[in-house]
């Protein structure tokens, strides 16, 4: 039985210095992130994901921010090379982290940079962004290390948010769904389901048709449960005000043997 594991690491004292790149700086009540996070995690665990804590960075502000550390195809993890400076201190404890759970390593080099939040997977399709933090030799080194596994790799520009998975993500049957004035070039998806708000753009699969999203999506938690999905809902508007979203605060492992 493959296992189900979501890495998770717990927000940074500094979280509050975070960084943001398209929107406006807000305040962040550091309390209430503490608890929309133990939330967060708490839903991982109901439906069925054993969580497993990353050693905290508390030097980093963004390393709750798991998801852009790493990249795991079947059993193999791709440490990033953020292409935020700031970030760079974050990658250590994750790939401990992988390791220890027994996947085999590889590693973004100079001149690559790549984050997490940059890759969709779709089945066997991995689509990479590329946007502010992830170059073109990122996206040449993804291709080297997990296409010899039997994934395909799209290039997607990204041009108008942080990263890829900040304007798509994926139903369970595949469709890809994304705010449409958010997203470069829809016509990469060979199917694409415009949503009706950003962060609906960002669903997490919980499995049975559940889908984890924000509460600051309603109106697409209606359109998908009109079609038949089972949206589980979040408040994580703390991580949002840091251009957060619900994907970025987990790394789901599905395909690890032990
Ligand atoms: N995958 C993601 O969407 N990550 C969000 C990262 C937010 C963080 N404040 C950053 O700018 O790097």
């Amino acid at each position: 039985m493959p296992s189900k594991k979501a890495l998770i690491r717990r927000p940074s004292p500094r979280l509050s210095e975070g960084l943001v790149t398209h929107i406006e700086r807000e305040e962040i009540d550091a309390d209430l992130a503490g608890r929309q996070w133990e939330v967060y995690a708490e839903a991982l665990r109901t439906h069925g994901w054993e969580t497993v804590e990353v050693d905290p960075a508390d030097d980093c502000p963004d390393s709750v921010f798991v998801e852009d550390a790493v990249v795991v195809y079947r059993n193999v993890a791709l440490i990033a090379r953020p292409g935020a400076d700031s970030r760079r201190g974050e990658t250590g404890g994750v790939e401990e982290a992988v390791a220890r759970l027994g996947c085999s390593v590889n590693w973004v080099w100079e001149p690559g940079t790549l984050e997490g939040g940059d890759v969709l997977k779709v089945g066997d399709t991995i689509y990479v962004g590329r946007g502010g933090r992830t170059n073109a030799a990122g996206v040449q080194q993804l291709k080297a290390v997990f296409e010899p596994l039997g994934a395909r790799v799209v290039a997607v520009p990204v041009s108008k948010v942080l990263h890829l998975k900040s304007a798509v993500t994926a139903l369970p049957d595949g469709t890809v769904i994304g705010y449409a004035p958010l997203v470069d070039t829809p016509s990469l998806f060979p199917r694409f389901l415009p949503v009706p708000e950003e962060s609906g753009a960002h669903v997490v699969l919980l499995d049975g048709g559940k889908l984890l999203m924000a509460a600051s999506a309603p109106k697409t938690a209606e359109l998908l449960a009109d079609l038949g999905h089972e949206p589980v809902i979040v408040d994580i508007s703390e991580f949002e005000k840091l251009e957060g979203c619900v994907t970025c605060l987990s790394v789901r492992l599905r395909e690890l043997y032990i």
